[in-house]
């Protein structure tokens, strides 16, 4: 099977989430798109979808699904999205779309965190994958010299402005032994608006695309 069809395979079986009558958190990126398809085909039965990027709203949109504001939605029962790595524990690096700060957001509000990722994606130990860091231009040497000295090697991501209009730093040589504290230091320096560390909320459920089929992993 290829990478895809990994992604494909997760993509559709979170759909047996999805509850009639609900609005549903979607994530951004090439695995949410094909939960996205999936989600079409169940659109006259749910109320809709909050989207975290601009990406996935034009996406819903073109298929027919209404799209909410966040502000207008009290409760999200779910929230489907990828990630760039998942450990063990269930905590993840994300921002590989970098769409990080309003994912953090959707899934701050929703119950329940469904991670759909192939397996390519599980580590033992986050960091592999650079991690990326949303930050206010104006501060991006200043939050680089800091990441520096935490121990990582920081690379300004050329050509991307996120949907909030801000920069991406990737942050390279990490391997992030306590993904948690490290999320609280980056979230405090000034400039940061998040760091694409999903560890004090991580994922609830993970649905892990597999060759052997779809593996899930409850918390
Ligand atoms: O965090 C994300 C976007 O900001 C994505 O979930 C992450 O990059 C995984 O992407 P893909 O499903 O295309 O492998």
């Amino acid at each position: 099977m290829t990478q895809d069809e990994l992604k494909k395979a997760v993509g559709w079986a979170a759909l047996k989430y999805v509850q009639p009558g609900t609005v549903v958190g979607v994530g951004t990126g090439s695995t949410a798109a094909h939960f996205i398809d999936a989600l079409a085909t169940v659109k006259h039965q749910i109320e809709g979808a909050v989207s975290s990027s601009e990406a996935s709203t034009l996406k819903l949109k073109a298929l027919g699904i209404p799209v909410f504001d966040l502000n207008e939605i009290d409760d999200l029962a779910i929230y489907v999205d990828g990630a760039d790595e998942i450990n063990p524990q269930m905590q993840m690096i994300k921002g590989g779309g970098a769409a990080l700060t309003r994912e953090k957001i959707v899934a701050a509000v929703a119950d329940k965190f469904i991670c759909i990722a192939d397996a390519s994606k599980e580590v033992d130990v986050l960091g592999r994958f650079p991690l990326p860091v949303e930050v206010i231009p104006m501060a991006r040497a200043y939050v680089a010299r800091e990441l520096v000295k935490l121990g990582g090697l920081p690379e300004y991501r050329q050509h991307v402005v996120t949907d909030n209009g801000n920069i991406i730093l990737d942050v390279h040589n990490l391997r992030i032994l306590d993904p948690s504290a490290l999320e609280k230091t980056i979230n405090a320096l000034p400039g940061v608006v998040t760091v694409g560390l999903f560890a004090t909320r991580g994922a609830d459920i993970a649905l892990i695309g597999t060759p052997d089929g779809v593996k899930t992993i409850e918390k």
